[in-house]
């Protein structure tokens, strides 16, 4: 199996160690845009090879597609990532320009690929990776529901005093403050999470998850990348070994949820086809309400970035 990550920056970077690390390819393409960037990341990774022993080929280039060619997965990451005091939308106009060129230069070298997209705002750009790439929405996806599910799985494993491990949880909606954690569905060892915190507690972890990614922002001056590099690798895993996990994954709607045309997390089974099926919830009047809140957000920054695509043509 061969993966490329593109963006060698510390997301991609993260995802392509963690690729190797784990065998989960054979050979792993880093590209980056940055001359010799991507070349020193592989070469750093593959050097760590005899360490931590693993067989995984890494291999870094400057913007040459021809090395990405025959991909099964390919992750995009180049992009600008947000600096304290910026919202994930106020990177549209650079990195949808920046995916979008990326996404041509996949499909004309690995048309059968799976696209993995963790740029941000993470909705909209899976919106302009996959109306660029023509692909089946199956198989042009975008990377959240994994990080915020582990960051609300990890709050509340520290505020029970349980391992992480032993957290299922879901959550729905666009990846930005209108994501919807789900605490009707969440469960400490099969027990609803609703016996063993209060509503209170809780409400704070919900509230805390949905700022998760600001937090990092405001700790480290850029955006985080450990898990989530972890997690995109996580979703490749689940494609190439036709794992059929079920994780919630950023993909376009068509009538699911009672919507149509808009781009929003949702549990999906992920497996070698890429979206293998999106499960529907039942969620009552509230989770209702929230879904339709964050439909209503990332819909309008769906059309600011269709205003940009009709200004540039
Ligand atoms: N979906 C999610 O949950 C998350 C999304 N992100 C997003 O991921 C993106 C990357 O974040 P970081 O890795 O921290 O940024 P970074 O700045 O460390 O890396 C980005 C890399 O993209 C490269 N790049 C720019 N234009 C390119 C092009 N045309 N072709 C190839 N490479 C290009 C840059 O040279 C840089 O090395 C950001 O947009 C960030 O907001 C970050 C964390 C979580
Ligand atoms: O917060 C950011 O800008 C990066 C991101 O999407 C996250 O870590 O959730």
């Amino acid at each position: 199996m061969k993966v490329t990550v593109v963006g060698a920056g510390n997301v991609g970077a993260t995802c392509a160690d963690v690729l190797a690390y784990r065998e989960i390819a054979n050979e792993v393409v880093l590209v980056d845009i940055k001359e010799g960037f991507a070349e020193g990341k592989a070469l750093d990774i593959w050097q760590k090879a005899p360490i931590n022993l693993y067989d995984t080929r890494t291999v870094g280039v400057t913007n040459d597609y021809s090395k990405t060619a025959g991909s099964d997965v390919v992750v995009i990451t180049s992009g600008l990532p947000r600096k304290p005091g910026m919202t994930r939308d106020d990177l549209i106009s650079t990195n949808a320009g920046i995916v979008q060129s990326v996404t041509e230069n996949i499909v004309k070298h690995s048309p059968d690929a799976i696209i993995i997209v963790v740029s941000n705002p993470l909705d909209v750009m899976t919106y302009a990776a996959h109306i660029t790439s023509k692909l089946p929405r199956t198989r042009v996806m975008g990377m959240a529901g994994i990080l915020d599910t582990a960051r609300y799985r990890a709050f509340l494993a520290e505020a029970l005093n349980v391992s992480p491990k032993d957290i299922q949880a879901v959550l729905m909606g666009g990846h930005g403050d209108t994501m919807v954690p789900l605490p009707r569905y969440t469960t400490v060892g099969g027990i609803p999470v609703t016996e063993l915190i209060g509503e209170e507690e809780l409400n704070a972890i919900v509230e805390r998850t949905k700022n998760g990614g600001g937090e990092l922002v405001k700790l480290m001056g850029t955006s985080a990348w450990y898990a989530p590099g972890s997690a995109a690798a996580q979703m490749v895993e689940a494609i190439v070994r036709d794992q059929r996990r079920v994780f919630p994954v950023c993909v376009k709607l068509e009538g699911e949820y009672g919507i149509d045309g808009v781009y929003l997390g949702v549990p999906v089974i992920l497996g070698k086809n890429g979206i293998e099926k999106i499960i529907e919830l039942q969620l009552n009047d509230d989770e209702k309400q929230l879904l339709e809140t964050s439909r209503g957000h990332v819909k309008e920054v769906m059309e600011a970035l269709d205003k940009i695509n009709a200004a540039k043509a």
